[in-house]
């Protein structure tokens, strides 16, 4: 399983208690940044890992920001990409059981670190259900990314 990630300044400090958790489950993650907790434009952050997800090239993108509301907005423009806000771990399983999401997106500043590796695992860990929800989903109008 391959594995995009990307944050804004909000997401930093949850980016790398992810990443550190995940090495050690054995994933290898490419991470895109931001490294640093200096104010940054989300977008810039997140193209790389929807365009990983968007081509392929990796299974699941993982987007950190503040409130995960813009992160979303943007991922959410690339034609392959499935980006759902994951708040609390229902939500998270829901997002890959009815959404077949492929990016998860986390609120920063309204979860702690330890919820935030949880619904990691949620999201990583839980299959599309397809069947209603397939049928759903392929309504999503395509765009234009
Ligand atoms: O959703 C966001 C951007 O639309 C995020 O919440 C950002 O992390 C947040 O807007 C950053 O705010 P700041 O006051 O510049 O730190």
């Amino acid at each position: 399983m391959k594995i995009s990630i990307g944050n804004d300044h909000a997401g930093t400090d949850y980016k790398f208690a992810i990443l550190k958790h995940l090495e050690a489950k054995g994933f290898t993650v490419k991470n895109y940044g931001t490294d640093t907790n200096e104010s940054v434009d989300f977008p810039d952050y997140v193209h790389p890992v929807a365009q990983d997800v968007d081509n392929k090239r990796v299974d699941f993108g993982i987007l950190i920001c503040g409130s995960a509301n813009g992160v979303a907005m943007t991922a959410n423009k690339y034609q392959h990409v499935r980006a759902g806000i994951c708040w609390m771990n229902e939500i998270t399983q829901l997002t890959r059981q009815h959404n077949n999401a492929n990016i998860m997106c986390i609120p920063a500043r309204y979860t702690a670190i330890p919820q935030a590796i949880k619904m990691v695992d949620t999201f990583l860990n839980t299959a599309f259900e397809g069947g209603r929800h397939e049928k759903r989903v392929n309504k999503i109008p395509v765009s234009t990314c």
